[in-house]
């Protein structure tokens, strides 16, 4: 898929934006497949609102947003949730998980909310628990899990399921370097398996992807 934005001013921002120039808001901008973005700024300049606007949360903004040719407000329920399912992928900042189920519930509720066959299959979330270290807390709840941990299984949930367009914000906040290493390592093959492209925020430049585009808000 690809996401549209064109002069999206979001409403609460709009007079702090008055003041200071940004690539993103009040600009023409494309996300797609097979592009790598970062989008850095520092803390409070909207990238969490951003990412809420791209996977259609929020609509507190002025201008337009089109998932391929459709107005985001012009689809109806079905037609947004078939994108979620198949196309678009995300890791939240404050990640979304169930904090009563384990770990492996929360990334299988993903894997298995397919039309048809998941992409998946389940052995698959253990491959990937091993590679980021977190297949020792599968069973366990993710209210007791530690945010690093969480974090990696938001990451893994977003990663079983089909995309053309991961989205996340500030993903690897709260993991060490090697762990981090070892996310965008995973992250990247993934993306490139299915050809997809990558919008990642954060405060900092880091040298996890090779982007082809670098943004500032
Ligand atoms: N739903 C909302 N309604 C009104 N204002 C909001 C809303 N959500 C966020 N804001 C405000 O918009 C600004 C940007 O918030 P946002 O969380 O998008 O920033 P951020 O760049 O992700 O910050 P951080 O790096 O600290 O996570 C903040 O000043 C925040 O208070």
């Amino acid at each position: 898929m690809e996401i549209t934005l064109e002069n999206i001013i979001p409403i609460p921002l709009k007079e702090n934006l008055e003041k200071r120039p940004s690539q993103v808001w009040q600009s023409k901008v494309h996300f797609g497949p097979g592009t790598k973005v970062k989008i850095k700024a520092p803390s409070g300049t909207g990238k969490t609102t951003l990412v809420h606007f791209l996977y259609g949360l929020r609509a507190d903004y002025t201008g337009t947003l089109h998932w391929d040719t459709k107005a985001l407000n012009k689809l109806d329920a079905d037609q947004v949730a078939r994108y979620r399912q198949s196309e678009i992928s995300v890791v939240f900042q404050d990640l979304r998980l169930f904090a009563h189920l384990t770990a492996r519930e929360n990334i299988e509720l993903n894997r298995v909310l397919q039309p048809k066959e998941p992409y998946y299959p389940d052995t698959v979330i253990q491959e990937m628990a091993t590679t980021l270290q977190v297949d020792h807390i599968l069973d366990q709840a993710c209210g007791i899990c530690s945010y690093g941990e969480q974090q990696r299984v938001a990451i893994i949930r977003a990663l079983v399921q089909p995309f053309s367009l991961l989205i996340m914000d500030e993903p690897f906040s709260h993991l060490d370097q090697n762990n981090a290493q070892k996310a965008a390592a995973l992250i990247d093959s993934e993306c490139d398996k299915r050809g997809a492209g990558l919008v990642l925020t954060d405060l900092e430049e880091d040298s996890f992807f090779n982007y082809n585009t670098y943004l500032s808000l």
